[in-house]
């Protein structure tokens, strides 16, 4: 009913260009439930910087351009910033009480200054230590057992936001909390793409029965998310009991008085655990894209090794400090998030009011999709998109934006995990270049398929990383020594 509504008091403006639409279902059902990035990329060439879907009472714009992006949510916050409220991912999971998925508002507003006291610029740097821990120990792991990289990479990006969010050790891969984080973002990165699920556009249809598999999905993602809120933030309390709780973020909370806020327990509760689920995972996509891309592009690999070397003269692994002196490096590291964007659709928004941008009507309650994938894939004559080259970063005669400036999202939503995401990126991924060459592996061709959901990055795929030398391997394990986690 949206959309009849909208039709009336659009006054003759028209809505934004898209594809050709059938009777009442409209063009939205020409959105593909999986990977719809690909294909608005192509409706660009076509319908230009701004794509325009409706049907079934629904309307979606696709933003294409850095230009549009920011003309609509960093200038037009006050529009832009709310959540889509979808069926299967907010209804049925309850993923709607978390700062990620909040509507525009007081509790949203409560959470991001609980998520601040951790995650400001300033207060990132008590974590320097965390992370170069955190990259020691991968490094340590990768020369055990390089064939379970998959796993190392994925301990060391839960294991920084575990210890900054609840200061709860964990030891393997295979420990509950990493397991239980992994499954939760899997379901709920799929439903968090708008399309997954018809009921999305069709919210009626949540009067069919339980047994139907998007009700089921809702009962799983539900049960999952209250256990990654519940389980970690439930043993900082108890061992805060005990007096046994290490500092992070949480302790802190709980330890703070909140004069006058209702119900700040739960505030606390959807915050950190929208933090872990939200921080470790992405911070996991960027280092699995990152050694795929190394073992497809070698060259590159050793160029970065040369910088690394002639700074620390193989006399000790890098410290997130070392960022500043290291620009081929950073240059790779954007490249990195620049040649496979983790977040192709970055996450959707939703427009609080009607709204008129270049003559054009976009009506209240539309979803908005930034597509930062057509953003990175810009054409560039002397630097083609679909190459891995850092030096793009380098030319002082091309300009190509840095990856963090839309990487991480827009205006006032944007994360909040930025500043503490790129000192793990870096610190991970600098200690990796160190001690290691990665390649394909040795017999078959690296071939990887990709997770299409809202986070996206490589299914678990084959590849060899082997230290780089004897002198590397005992840096490794001198340096894995001194670690606190
Ligand atoms: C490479 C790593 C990361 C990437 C690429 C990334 C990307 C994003 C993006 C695109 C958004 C949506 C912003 C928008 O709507 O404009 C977001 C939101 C968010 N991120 Fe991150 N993120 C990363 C790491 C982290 C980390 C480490 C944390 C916390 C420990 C975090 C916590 C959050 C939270 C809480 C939100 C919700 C913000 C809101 O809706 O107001 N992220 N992130």
């Amino acid at each position: 009913a949206r959309y009849r509504w909208s039709s009336r008091r659009n006054r003759g403006r028209p809505y934004p260009p898209g594809p050709p639409a059938y009777p009442v279902v409209g063009n939205i059902v020409k959105i593909p439930p999986k990977g719809p990035w690909l294909k608005f990329a192509e409706y660009k060439k076509r319908y230009g910087d701004l794509v325009y879907f409706q049907g079934l009472g629904n309307s979606i714009l696709v933003l294409n351009s850095a230009k549009v992006i920011n003309d609509l949510l960093d200038k037009r916050a006050d529009v832009y910033s709310h959540r889509p409220e979808l069926v299967v991912a907010g209804e049925l999971m309850r993923l709607d009480q978390g700062v990620g998925s909040l509507p525009y508002g007081r509790e949203w507003r409560t959470q991001r200054k609980l998520c601040a006291v951790a995650l400001s610029a300033t207060a990132v740097k008590q974590y320097y230590g965390v992370q170069e821990d955190a990259a020691a120990l991968l490094a340590k792991a990768l020369v055990t057992s390089p064939e379970s990289f998959t796993g190392h990479v994925r301990l060391a990006a839960a294991r920084i936001v575990l210890t900054v969010t609840y200061g709860i050790p964990v030891k393997s891969f295979d420990d509950e909390l990493v397991k239980l984080a992994e499954d939760t973002m899997d379901v709920v990165t799929e439903a968090l793409v708008p399309g997954t699920f018809l009921v999305d556009f069709l919210p009626f249809l949540k009067i069919l029965p339980s047994w139907m598999p998007f009700h089921q999905y809702g009962r799983r993602g539900k049960a999952l998310l209250d256990e990654l809120m519940n389980s970690p933030f439930e043993r900082v309390k108890r061992n805060m009991d005990l007096g046994e709780a290490p500092p992070s973020l949480t302790q802190h909370l709980l330890g703070t008085k909140f004069e006058g806020m209702s119900n700040i327990e739960h505030s606390m509760k959807w915050a950190t655990g929208t933090m872990y689920g939200a921080g470790g995972e992405t911070t996991y996509a960027v280092v699995m894209i990152f050694i795929l891309a190394m073992a497809l592009y070698p060259e590159k690999q050793w160029k970065a090794q040369e910088e690394i070397d002639a700074l620390l003269g193989g006399n000790r692994l890098p410290i997130v400090a070392d960022r500043d002196h290291l620009p081929y490096v950073s240059a790779l590291i954007k490249e990195t998030m620049r040649w496979y964007p983790v977040v192709p659709l970055s996450l959707p928004r939703m427009t609080a009011e009607d709204d008129v941008y270049e003559g054009y009507f976009v009506p209240k309650g539309t979803i908005v999709m930034p597509n930062v994938w057509s953003v990175a894939f810009e054409n560039n004559a002397k630097y083609p998109p679909e190459q891995f080259i850092p030096e793009r970063f380098l030319d002082e005669q091309v300009s190509t934006p840095d990856p963090a400036s839309w990487l991480f999202g827009f205006g006032r939503r944007i994360c909040p995990g930025i500043f503490l995401a790129e000192n793990s990126v870096f610190v991970l991924i600098a200690t990796i270049l160190t001690a290691f060459d990665i390649s394909p592996p040795p017999d078959g061709e690296l071939k990887p398929e990709f997770i299409l959901n809202l986070i996206s990055y490589p299914k678990p795929y084959d590849c060899q990383i082997l230290p780089r030398s004897d002198a590397a391997v005992r840096l490794v394990e001198a340096r894995a020594l001194q670690c606190n986690l």
